[in-house]
């Protein structure tokens, strides 16, 4: 569980196009990591390199290694899936399985991966993943009802105990508060504050108060202009990104001169 990235010299390409260039990064285990900066630079493009969901866009591709505790997941014979399942992703909208119940919802990853358990292993599954996401108590009397059916905020965090509930090593999240009302928010910011003493959790946020908030470190991207490659400019701990950052780019970034 919790696992170290790093990553070595990683370009990110769309067909020819070189979106995101040479990328060295290393993210502790049990850490929360955010990337911020304009749109454009790549932070969701280089996000979804971290499990392997880049390459299924036709054309799409990436170079370099990335090491997750060591181990190449883009060596030869590494099967996507099986990343897949150890790098879990919540995206910006919450994207709850709509035909789908609570419970179901909760159990499709174990679904997907043809797992079979009895009822009361999916009991137990289904309880300690949504207690883990804070949302058991809201949900626990109606876990048969739509996951459609809840709040938006409640359905991030059913997206969240999905994600959980495969018990993977690192969680991606793609601006998961974007789509979410203040309070939802702080309840999502709450809970990857729990998540990270078990999980390594990288956040992309547009929101710098956000990312001063979540993150201990913080990794800066910036684009030089348009058809231009993005690239990781600085990271360091999110305080010193915020306060005291080395390269001018971040220090006019945070402080609002662009972007
Ligand atoms: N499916 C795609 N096909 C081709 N190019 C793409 C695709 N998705 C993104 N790009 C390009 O890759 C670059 C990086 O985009 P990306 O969405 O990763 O940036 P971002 O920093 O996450 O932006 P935002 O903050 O607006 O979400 C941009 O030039 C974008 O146009």
């Amino acid at each position: 569980m919790s696992k170290h990235i790093e990553t070595r010299d990683l370009n990110v390409y769309y067909g020819e196009f070189l979106a995101v260039e040479g990328v060295n990064i290393s993210i502790a285990a049990r850490s929360v990591t955010a990337f911020i900066g304009p749109s454009g630079c790549g932070k969701t493009t280089f996000l979804r390199t971290l499990n392997r969901m880049h390459e299924v866009l036709p054309g799409a591709r990436v170079e370099g290694e990335l090491l997750l505790d060591g181990e190449n997941i883009y060596g030869t014979g590494v099967d996507p899936v099986t990343v897949r399942s150890m790098v879990g992703m919540v995206f910006q909208r919450p994207n709850p399985f709509p035909t789908m119940s609570i419970r179901e919802n909760v159990l499709a990853g174990y679904k997907l991966n043809g797992a079979r358990m009895s009822k009361s292993q999916a009991d137990d599954v289904v309880e300690e993943a949504l207690m883990g996401a804070n949302l058991w108590n809201e949900v626990k009397e109606r876990l048969d009802k739509p996951g459609s059916g809840l709040s938006g905020g409640q359905q991030q965090r059913l997206c969240i105990a999905r994600t959980i509930a495969v018990k993977p090593d690192v969680i991606l999240m793609d601006e998961p508060c974007s789509a979410l009302d203040p309070i939802s928010t702080l309840a999502i910011e709450d809970l990857i504050h729990e998540l990270k003493q078990e999980y390594t959790v990288v956040i992309v946020t547009h929101n710098m108060q956000q990312a001063a908030r979540v993150s201990e470190k913080t990794a800066f991207f910036n684009i030089a202009g348009t058809g231009k490659p993005g690239k990781m400019i600085e990271y360091d701990e999110t305080a010193t990104i915020f306060n005291n950052p080395n390269n001018e780019q971040t220090e006019r970034y945070v402080s609002g001169k662009f972007g």
